[in-house]
């Protein structure tokens, strides 16, 4: 890997498996690399392609430890994003890009308000598949691409990690790409957090027709709100979620299993605020949302308690 590209300064907020996979390709890549932290972590590795990289990173435990940087990483669970406001304005000065590697459709609503004047949001779509099996410890099961609206950020983006394990793609309607990205988690992401069980339940045929009717909502949904998606797109959706199998999973699922709360309001509850605007009957996301509702709140409360 050549180390040609001129050396950045980035700051990651979240060192869970999104943050640990960017944080340690960017450094891989020759940059230097500061992860902003909720929990404290004295190291992180990243499982890859049968090797573990051990990265040299910065650890940031608070706002008052970091400078501004050009280029942020805001890679905290969507709910989480609020959180994460003393970190955006201690990192970001005029000419920051926060690229907001988040699942869902909305990022540049939910993190532009947070931003001091001047700072861009760069809506960052992850089509990849890692795992935080322990506090530092990240798993990488598969892919690792990046896909942004097309502009002058986004070739600046493709030239920060040029030289990285990281592929950055520009699309040119990102409103199209967003909702493409979120039929691979409309399905994939309650089915397996509920079920508790890897991606490789979608491989049983009656649980493929399943996951096809919930994304088969979300296509009339995603329509109904401008996107250019058809249903060639939900079986791609599919094949993208097959390919993961069979040890990987899903956010959602990860979260479950290690009872963190769960993100699906900004996937399932995406899908039904859209079909509540529309008109659209959506009985199947309806019912998941309120299981992954109820789901949440059990570990919300065990946590409590
Ligand atoms: N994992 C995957 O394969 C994929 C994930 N995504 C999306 O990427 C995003 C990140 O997901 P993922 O990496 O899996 O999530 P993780 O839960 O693994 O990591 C999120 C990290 O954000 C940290 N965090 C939360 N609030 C703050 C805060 N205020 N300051 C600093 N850090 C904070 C958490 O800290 P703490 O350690 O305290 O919990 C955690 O380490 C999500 O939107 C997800 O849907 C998209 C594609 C694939
Ligand atoms: C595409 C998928 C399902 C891959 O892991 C993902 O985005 C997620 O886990 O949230």
């Amino acid at each position: 890997m050549s180390s040609s590209a001129p050396s950045a300064r980035i700051a990651v907020i979240g060192g869970g498996a999104v943050g640990g996979l960017t944080a340690a390709f960017a450094q891989e890549a020759g940059h230097d690399v500061t992860l902003c932290l909720r929990s404290p972590l004295d190291e992180l590795t990243l499982s890859t392609e049968g090797e573990v990289l051990r990265p040299a990173l910065r650890f940031a435990g608070a706002p008052e430890e970091v400078a501004q940087h050009d280029w942020v990483f805001l890679t905290t669970k969507a709910q989480d994003t609020e959180g994460a406001t003393g970190w955006l304005n201690a990192l970001c000065g005029p000419d920051t890009v926060v690229a907001v590697i988040q699942n869902g459709i909305d990022h540049t609503e939910r993190v532009a308000p947070l931003l001091p004047a001047g700072a861009e949001v760069m809506p960052t779509l992850a089509f990849m598949a890692v795992e935080r099996v322990a506090p530092g410890r990240i798993v990488h099961h598969f892919n690792s691409e990046l896909h942004v609206p097309e502009g002058r950020s986004a070739e600046r983006f493709e030239a920060l990690l040029a030289n990285s394990r990281i592929r950055v793609r520009s699309v040119a309607d990102f409103r199209t790409a967003a909702w493409r990205k979120l039929f691979t988690n409309v399905a994939a992401n309650p089915l397996t957090a509920l079920l508790k069980q890897r991606m490789h339940i979608i491989e049983d045929p009656e649980m493929y027709e399943r996951a096809e009717e919930i994304l088969l909502e979300a296509l009339a949904v995603a329509q109904a709100e401008g996107a250019l998606v058809d249903e060639k797109d939900v079986r791609r959706a599919l094949r993208g979620n097959l390919a993961v199998a069979p040890d990987g999973g899903t956010s959602t699922f990860y979260d479950r299993l290690a009872g963190r709360p769960l993100e699906h309001e900004h996937i399932t509850g995406a899908v039904v605020r859209g079909a509540d605007r529309h008109g659209i009957p959506v009985p199947l996301n309806r019912l998941l949302l309120t299981m992954l509702r109820a789901a949440d709140r059990e570990l919300r409360e065990s946590h409590q308690g």
